[in-house]
């Protein structure tokens, strides 16, 4: 990675384009994130929410246009797409824990295989970062011993045990029973207190007012606003964005 501007985007996306055949599912989509802060994707369904966050992810090729993470271009073939990866965490909506492994394995098995850590410092790491998530008691479980909740708060450990620049999130409190969803909520909010950049995507209008600082409505995979929280989510300037919203509320 090359030297990065303090004042610079953390993450800018620019002019990125996305089909899936004759579907264009992203369109000349530009947005910029920056250092500690929370941005979230909101947008009705096939928007391409999720599309944008895989792209970031370099879980899908793009056809054009650029990814800069720290000023380096990742959608460069030449870079090794692991070692970018562990400069981002994912979280997806299926928590994607291996059943088989106990909660500490799932944590370090990334960092064991693919950056190489030894067992020793990847259980130290894998450690800390399930006490942040309120659930060192918990690594000697297997995924099938704990709640949606608790597998999902894992899951954000196993993101974050390879300390990333970004954290992606998308729609990680959508498969959860209404009761276990705050809990994850509580911990996105105080990894926000604690600085940690997020892009995340989610339908829960009460917690996109709760946690971002921006928010941004997409449609037809273009940002069709983009603005502070409160004013994107309270006084829509686009009539699209305020229709959108009006059928959450309604
Ligand atoms: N692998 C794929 N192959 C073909 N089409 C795809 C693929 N992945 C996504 N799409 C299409 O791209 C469009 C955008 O999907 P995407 O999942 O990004 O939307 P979204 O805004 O995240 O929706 P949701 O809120 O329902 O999760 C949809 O029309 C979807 O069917």
């Amino acid at each position: 990675m090359t030297a990065h501007d303090a004042g610079a985007p953390l993450l800018s996306v620019r002019h990125l384009r996305k089909a899936f055949g004759e579907h264009v599912v992203l369109d000349d989509l530009s947005l910029d994130v920056h250092a500690h802060r929370v941005v979230v994707l909101i947008g009705a369904s096939g928007s391409g929410k999720s599309t944008l966050l895989r792209c970031v992810d370099l879980l899908e090729d793009v056809d054009d246009g650029v990814i800069e993470l720290e000023g380096t271009d990742i959608t460069d073939p030449r870079l090794d797409a692991n070692a970018v990866r562990a400069r981002m965490g994912m979280v997806f909506q299926a928590y994607n824990l291996f059943p088989h492994l106990r909660v500490l394995d799932n944590v370090t098995l990334a960092p064991r295989l693919v950056h190489g850590v030894g067992r020793r410092d990847a259980d130290e790491q894998a450690m800390a970062v399930l006490e942040r998530v309120g659930l060192a008691g918990k690594a000697r479980s297997f995924p099938d011993e704990l709640s949606g909740g608790q597998q999902q708060r894992v899951a954000i450990a196993r993101a974050l045990v390879s300390r990333p620049a970004v954290l992606l999130l998308d729609e990680v409190t959508s498969a959860l029973d209404p009761e276990l969803v705050g809990e994850v909520l509580d911990l996105l909010g105080e990894l926000k207190g604690s600085g940690l950049t997020m892009l995340l995507a989610t339908h829960e209008m009460a917690f996109a007012r709760d946690v971002a600082d921006e928010v941004v409505f997409l449609h037809a995979g273009r940002v069709h606003e983009h603005g502070p929280a409160a004013q994107v989510l309270g006084d829509p300037q686009r009539p699209r964005t305020r229709d959108f919203l009006q059928r959450f509320t309604s």
